[in-house]
């Protein structure tokens, strides 16, 4: 079983002739709220940390802002990424950048943290000869999973074969906004070897942003996929009017569900991923009172209109992750057989995209 807390030494450069040996270069790859919220922290470290080169890139989709010009000279212009992540400053060795070959080169440390319908164009670039340096390494931020057919794969797994760098996984309670105020909190990163324990620790731990490694890459991933799901089922409570005791009922039986299904599919993750980490029960708390999944779920009951319609009605173009990944999980349980042991995942589907009453959500829990 994975340890509770792995064991590294804090990120020292090495130098020679009185230099850094190497600087590590971060690059961001996604400017929504989580992404533009994670640029900062990084930002913020790599300008006060030794060994860290000061500029941060990050990718921003170009786009044209009526009356305002474009969307990147507005970002490095005013300090702000006002769409996404309103009334926060952002440090000025933050650059937005459009084309994803500028952000990628010569960076060692590579964020992927665009919603997971927007990361296959992003592999394909990433992928092609000469664009990422032979030293890099990645973190994938990104909640969701991919299924084809009876097999299902984490983000970090794709995109280490993809790009053939070692890829870890960073997931905790921590929605965007509060954790873009330094309001403090935790958050847990999946590492494949101590060396990217102490390297992905020094870009992101900060005073207000606490930073746990664990040698479980995809417990991390897939708990932040997962708990997307059994969010979307809490919203559904709220939805119906219940209470806090149908919602701490729902949750528990998610976080058990989710368990179980790493535990059968994922069986070299460790159960105390989901326990005593962020990365689990804290992610799944903060999402399921405090998240879009939870709100849409919520309005999904109450107004009767579709997904599509209140991502676009209440998310101001941020993107709605659990119902594609209630739909994905949906799938991979029917394929392997195994939907009546997970009778919450089942139920989450089916109101979702069969026209279930919301009120069988309890049936068979
Ligand atoms: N927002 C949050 O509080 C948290 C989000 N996450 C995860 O981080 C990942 C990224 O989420 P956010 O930063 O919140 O993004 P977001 O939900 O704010 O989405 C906006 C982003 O999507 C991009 N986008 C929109 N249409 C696109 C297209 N056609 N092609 C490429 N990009 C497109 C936009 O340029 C922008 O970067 C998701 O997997 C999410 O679940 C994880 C923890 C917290
Ligand atoms: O993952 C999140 C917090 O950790 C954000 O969840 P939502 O996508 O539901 O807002």
């Amino acid at each position: 079983m994975a340890p509770y807390v792995t064991e590294f030494d804090l990120y020292e450069p090495e130098h020679v002739d009185g230099k850094d040996a190497v600087k590590q270069k971060v690059a961001v790859i996604g400017s929504g709220s989580w992404g533009t919220a994670l640029a900062r922290i990084a930002a913020l470290n790599a300008a006060e940390k030794k060994g860290f080169h000061p500029e941060v890139r990050m990718w921003v989709r170009e786009r044209e802002i009526p009356g305002k010009g474009l969307l990147t000279e507005l970002i490095n212009n005013t300090h702000q990424n006002s769409r996404y992540l309103p009334d926060v400053s952002l440090p000025h060795n933050l650059r937005a950048v459009p084309e994803l070959a500028d952000v990628v080169k010569d960076a060692t440390l590579i964020v992927l943290v665009v919603p997971h319908q927007f990361l296959t164009p992003v592999l394909e670039t990433l992928s092609k000869p000469g664009v990422l340096a032979p030293n890099a390494r990645a973190i994938s931020a990104i909640k969701g999973v991919e299924v084809a057919g009876d097999q299902i794969y984490t983000y970090p797994s794709i995109i280490e074969k993809r790009l053939g760098i070692p890829c870890s996984a960073l997931g905790g309670a921590n929605i965007a906004l509060e954790v873009a105020h330094s309001e403090f909190c935790e958050t847990t990163i999946g590492v494949p070897s101590p060396e990217d324990a102490a390297l992905w620790h020094a870009v992101f731990d900060a005073p207000a942003f606490r930073v746990h490694p664990i040698e479980d890459v995809a417990g991390v991933s897939l708990s932040g996929a997962l708990k997307n799901v059994v969010a979307m089922a809490a919203g559904f409570v709220d939805g119906m009017g219940l209470g806090g005791n149908t919602k701490a009922a729902i949750l528990r039986i998610g976080l058990l569900e989710m368990a179980s299904f790493t535990k059968e599919f994922f069986p070299e993750s460790s159960s105390l991923t989901f326990s005593h980490h962020s990365a689990g029960v804290a992610d799944l708390i903060t999402t399921s009172f405090g998240g879009r999944n939870r709100k849409c779920a919520e309005a999904f009951v109450k107004t009767g209109k579709s997904f599509t319609q209140l991502e676009h009605e209440l998310l101001n173009g941020q993107k709605l992750q659990g119902v594609a990944t209630a739909e994905e999980v949906f799938h991979f349980l029917e394929a392997r057989g195994r939907l009546q042991d997970f009778p919450l995942f089942d139920k989450v589907y089916r109101i979702s995209f069969e026209d279930m009453d919301p009120k069988c959500l309890f049936e068979n829990l």
